[in-house]
């Protein structure tokens, strides 16, 4: 089974406004709330790619009843521990920028953290478990570490999609692959990073660090992967950017989906790229038959 973690989800809360004046009253033309958070996003683009998967980590209250709802309508198995505060509603801003606010999410007890690694150490080396996302700010263990020392034990495999120190602390555990994107790279590496060579060579530092693939997603500018023996750029189509929330995490639904069903690393990070981008040109995430067009006119290039 593919499992997706999500220790922080949320209500995405997609306010689209022709224009926004800090400090003014704004009124939005158009709003959607969409069942979030990294793991989650991965576990609906999935499901869009008919990869079965279950969704896990910590939901509570009024918005984690919605998130459940929302995934039991999509046929996503779910198996989530509950918690008393509710999950966060984070508020994403169109007014032609791009604005987010993340909330910290809802306080998580020992107990439930203890309830949540008893699944995790259910796992087995036929199992998958990406982990994505920021962790709750009342979870104050090195919970990306924990879950990936109870992975080694079980054998099941890790992919990591998260920011800096979190992403950094569990490469020695052998991920499948990492996916940083590249404002993440620069603030890993502590430095600006201009060229495709430099992307390769922060790339190659995470490799000798233990991660076994990266893949850097570049927005825009489509996507870099990296593995001992391949170096890979994606070029992807221009179009209408609605909305990139959730870009990234369907970024890794879509090379977890090629790699499961036996796809080559060529066509698995093709597919990968095509549904960032198929995410990036709707309001909500990738849809199928706008990743299959996008396939065929995503470029990849051997650098
Ligand atoms: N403006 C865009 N035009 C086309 N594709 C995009 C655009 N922004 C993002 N994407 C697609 O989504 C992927 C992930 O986007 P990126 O912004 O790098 O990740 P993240 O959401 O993690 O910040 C990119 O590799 C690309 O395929
Ligand atoms: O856990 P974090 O880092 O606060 O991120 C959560 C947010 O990231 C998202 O998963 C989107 O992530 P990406 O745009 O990087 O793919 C949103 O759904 C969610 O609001």
């Amino acid at each position: 089974m593919i499992y997706t973690v999500t220790f922080n989800p949320s209500i995405d809360y997609v306010m689209f406004t022709n224009q926004f004046e800090v400090g003014e009253l704004n009124r939005a033309h158009e709003t959607n709330k969409f069942a979030g958070g990294k793991g989650i996003n991965v576990s609906r683009v999935l499901k869009t790619l008919n990869v079965n998967n279950t969704a896990t980590g910590f939901v509570g209250g009024f918005p984690g009843e919605f998130i459940k709802d929302a995934l039991a309508k999509s046929d996503i198995l779910t198996d989530f521990v509950e918690v008393q505060d509710d999950t966060r509603i984070n508020v994403k801003l169109k007014s032609g920028l791009e604005t987010e606010i993340n909330g910290p999410g809802p306080n998580i007890e020992p107990e439930h953290y203890e309830q949540f690694l008893t699944k995790m150490r259910r796992t087995n080396s036929e199992d998958t478990v990406i982990i994505a996302g920021s962790v709750p700010i009342t979870l104050e263990k090195p919970v990306y570490q924990e879950v990936a020392e109870v992975l080694k034990e079980t054998g099941a495999n890790l992919i990591v999609d998260a920011e800096k120190d979190l992403m950094k602390s569990i490469l020695a555990y052998k991920p499948k692959f990492v996916k940083p994107n590249k404002t993440e790279l620069e603030e890993i590496f502590d430095k600006q990073i201009d060229t495709d060579q430099e992307v390769i060579e922060c790339a190659q530092s995470l490799l000798k660090e233990g991660a076994q693939a990266v893949i850097v997603s570049l927005g825009g500018e489509g996507a870099i992967y990296v593995d001992n023996n391949t170096k890979l750029k994606a070029i992807v189509p221009n179009g209408q950017v609605v909305n990139t929330v959730g870009s990234g995490d369907s970024t890794v639904a879509g090379m977890v989906a090629g790699l499961e069903t036996g796809k080559d690393i060529e066509s698995a990070f093709k597919l990968a790229v095509s549904c960032g981008t198929a995410t990036a040109f709707n309001a909500d995430l990738a849809e199928y038959q706008d990743i299959e067009k996008i396939t065929s006119e995503v470029v990849i290039k051997h650098i």
